[in-house]
């Protein structure tokens, strides 16, 4: 499949690596000139946790800056792309890169944790075909052109109520069924879904949780559970956050503080995204995830002063 990843951090350049060495024409978009250059000169090297090293060569994957998109033909001819860029660089990606080329059909994959980037997409590139991703895959970015395949998850991919509706479609089409198929291949195991919005709301919750409390603590996922107080504080951002979703009636399923409980297991090693953001000093997605929780808490009616304070901590940690 004809495949472009906008964005080369953490999630892009594992994607890309694993999607090239499958078979797959990736071409990557990265923010800077020389990241482009290095790719395109050493290819990607992609690392596991068992100490293996796998090397993309150049020639399996094509690198330009995103300064280039427009005049490079802003993607004409890819089936898909991914947006593989944080919350923070969203809306400047859509107005600055995306929005010449709104016009024409393309099929972008959100791979976003947290939510609003899907309606403000939406806004921008109306006539676009807009799916939202949640992988639970783990990446984190060794280099320019290097990167560590940290821990295997799931990829699901589906369309949005909203977004149906701007493609008229309603059933499974060809392109998607081979994209889940070339992400299988690559490695990814990866479903489509009717249900994006569950999956969205369950996500959304275990990251207002788990995050931000990795981020203040500056704690491993897995030792959120080695006190009760840190479990009492836990469970009081979810059970907030489980009155905001049943006054809006949004659909999180069931057992979902149990499925918090042992991600903090699964990943215990796991520093959360938030916290390595804290850690770099940049600004984390914390806006998107508890301040997405505040917003519909508003919207509900449902106080939620404990999101409400974790999120000014957070933006508190960043001047
Ligand atoms: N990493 C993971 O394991 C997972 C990540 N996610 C989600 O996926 C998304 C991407 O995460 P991740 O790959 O870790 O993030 P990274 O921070 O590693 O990478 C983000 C990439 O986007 C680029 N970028 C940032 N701002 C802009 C901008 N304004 N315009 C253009 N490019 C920009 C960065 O460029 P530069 O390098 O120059 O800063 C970088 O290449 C996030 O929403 C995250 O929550 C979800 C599940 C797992
Ligand atoms: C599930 C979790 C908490 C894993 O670290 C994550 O999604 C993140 O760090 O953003």
């Amino acid at each position: 499949m004809n495949i472009h990843i906008l964005g080369a951090g953490s999630l892009g350049l594992l994607y890309a690596a694993k999607l090239a060495a499958a078979g797959n024409d990736i071409t990557l978009w990265c923010r800077g000139a020389q990241q482009a250059e290095r790719i395109g000169t050493e290819g990607i090297s992609l690392d596991n946790t068992a100490g293996e090293r796998t090397l993309v060569q150049p020639d399996r994957i094509k690198a330009y800056p995103l300064s280039a998109f427009a005049a490079r033909g802003g993607a004409e001819g890819a089936d898909v792309l991914f947006l593989m860029l944080k919350q923070q660089g969203i809306e400047d990606m859509a107005k600055q890169v995306l929005l010449p080329f709104g016009h024409a059909k393309r099929r972008l994959i959100c791979f976003q944790n947290g939510t609003g980037h899907m309606e403000l997409l939406n806004r921008y590139l109306p006539a676009w075909e807009l799916y939202a991703a949640i992988t639970t895959e783990g990446a984190k970015r060794t280099g320019p052109a290097s990167v560590l395949h940290a821990g295997h998850g799931t990829t699901t991919i589906g369309r949005l109520p909203q977004a149906e509706g701007s493609s008229g479609q309603e059933q499974e089409d060809e392109a998607e069924i081979e994209l889940v198929k070339q992400l299988n291949r690559a490695g990814f195991e990866s479903f489509l879904s009717k249900e994006m919005e569950e999956m969205i709301y369950r996500k959304l919750l275990m990251n207002a949780v788990i995050n931000p409390l990795t981020a203040l603590w500056r704690v491993r996922n897995g030792e959120l559970l080695a006190s009760p107080q840190r479990v009492a504080i836990m469970r009081a951002l979810y059970d907030e956050g489980m009155a905001v979703y049943k006054a809006g009636n949004i659909p999180c399923g069931s057992h979902l503080w149990e499925q918090i409980e042992q991600v903090c297991r699964s990943t215990s090693d796991n520093t959360s995204s938030m916290l390595k953001d804290v850690l770099e000093g940049r600004t984390t997605e914390a806006a998107w995830i508890n301040g997405s929780i505040v917003r519909m808490g508003r919207r509900y009616r449902v106080a939620t002063p404990h999101h409400e304070l974790i999120l000014q901590l957070i933006e508190g940690m960043t001047i």
